[in-house]
């Protein structure tokens, strides 16, 4: 399209772009106040809009760094308020935005970016992949009975949101910025968070757990009732440093008085929250879904950034739409991964490697199901023990 341009919004643009991504989701415009807050997280230069002349797209990211496997922190763009105005959609104004993003983000030195996808087909086209996943929890809070050999815990104390909002920070950095997969919050990232927590719950608490070195836990919360009067505790975030202070917590949990259900909503896959009751399928695993999306924006840092599970070094060749300058072969096994001039031994596209990148999806899966082309028929097994990890990868922060 010849009138279309693509280009940063200015500061007195921001705030029609965030009404425009509000009414893409079918949600109103926001108010001064919630603007106060979320103004604070369009960081100057990362914010795009689509003019045709009048805005009609628009996209932000915001910068942080993630954990990836072997604990190294790597320089992410964290992308989201994506929408395009209704009536202008499939003419191509998010393939113009992401192709601005992604070349920014090159230029930036961005090693990954991430979003959450409102749906699974949209983003796969530009090097997308599903990197982790998520379950939902449901426990029948009247039934549940920890075990007798759950740990004690600590103390527990009940914030409110006003009290609490100042302290989330501190608390995040403390007990969640370990595990792979984790993010960093800048403090662009808390006043929105705050501002959707606050849109939400009536009376959103805060339950902080302190153990013998501090505080090393924390969770938030709202409880509501349905139309049958079943109150169920929502639970927003959950972090925590060691394992009595998931103990602590949940002991807590329980304890919350005139609920009947707690629902806590995308949890890591490995999470055991059934190993805590004597019964454990009070524990109930309600779904499973895509938690982040991934793009490995410079290949090349990004895989020579991980460790490897101990297993023959395979060669992968990568092939890139969006970013052409990623194309090519790599050497990866135990002693690291770098470009190479060697035969590939699989070859898969950019959105296929984000889904190997955090072992979440084996590259036997990924053959299987035809992601990956085997030129070595050794290949995939080897990949599966080279890109394995640990523990579940999961992020934990919404954006
Ligand atoms: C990270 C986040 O912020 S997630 C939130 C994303 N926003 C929303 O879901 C809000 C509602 N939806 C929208 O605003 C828009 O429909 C968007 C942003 C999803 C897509 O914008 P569009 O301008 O319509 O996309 P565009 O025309 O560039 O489409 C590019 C391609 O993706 C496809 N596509 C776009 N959206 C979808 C979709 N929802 N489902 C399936 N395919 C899609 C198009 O068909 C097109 O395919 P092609 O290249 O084979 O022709």
């Amino acid at each position: 399209m010849s009138d279309r341009t693509v280009r940063i919004l200015r500061p007195d643009e921001q705030r029609g772009a965030w009404d425009l991504f509000r009414a893409a989701l079918h949600v109103q415009p926001g108010t001064d106040e919630d603007w106060d807050r979320v103004s604070k997280a369009y960081e100057a230069e990362r914010s795009w809009g689509v003019f045709e002349p009048d805005l009609v797209g628009t996209a932000r990211s915001f910068a942080a760094e993630m954990v990836v496997p072997g604990g190294a922190r790597l320089p992410l763009a964290a992308v989201t308020g994506v929408g395009v105005r209704a009536g202008r959609t499939r003419r191509g104004v998010l393939s113009a935005l992401q192709a601005a993003q992604l070349a920014d983000f090159a230029e930036r030195g961005v090693a990954l970016s991430l979003l959450y996808a409102s749906e699974g087909a949209i983003y796969g086209r530009y090097g997308y992949g599903v990197a982790t996943l998520a379950k939902r929890v449901v426990v029948d809070r009247h039934r549940a009975q920890l075990r007798l050999d759950v740990p004690a815990g600590g103390e527990v104390t009940v914030l409110g949101v006003d009290e609490a909002a100042p302290k989330w920070p501190e608390l995040y950095a403390a007990t969640a910025t370990g595990r792979v997969g984790a993010m960093t919050r800048s403090e662009v990232y808390w006043p929105g968070y705050e501002a959707s927590l606050r849109r939400r719950a009536k009376l959103l608490q805060t339950a902080v757990h302190r153990g013998p070195d501090g505080d090393d836990g924390f969770l938030t919360y709202y409880v509501e009732e349905d139309a049958n009067e079943h109150a169920k505790l929502n639970v927003m975030a959950f972090h925590y440093a060691n394992p009595a202070a998931f103990a602590g917590l949940w002991r807590f949990l329980l304890s919350v008085d005139l609920v009947d259900e707690i629902v806590l909503a995308m949890r890591p896959l490995d999470e055991p929250h059934a190993l805590l009751f004597a019964d454990p399928r009070m524990a109930k695993t309600e779904s499973t879904d895509d938690e982040c999306w991934l793009r490995l924006v410079d290949v090349r840092a990004a895989l020579a950034a991980r460790t490897y599970g101990p297993a023959e070094p395979v060669v992968l060749e990568v092939f890139d739409r969006s970013l052409p300058g990623n194309d090519g072969r790599y050497v990866v096994g135990p002693d690291g991964a770098s470009r190479t001039d060697a035969e590939p031994a699989l070859r898969l596209s950019a959105d296929t490697l984000a889904m190997l990148y955090f072992g979440t999806w084996r590259a036997s899966a990924l053959a299987a199901t035809g992601r990956i082309e085997v030129f070595d028929p050794a290949a995939p097994e080897a990949a599966d023990v080279l890109f394995g990890t640990r523990e579940s990868v999961w992020c934990g922060t919404f954006f």
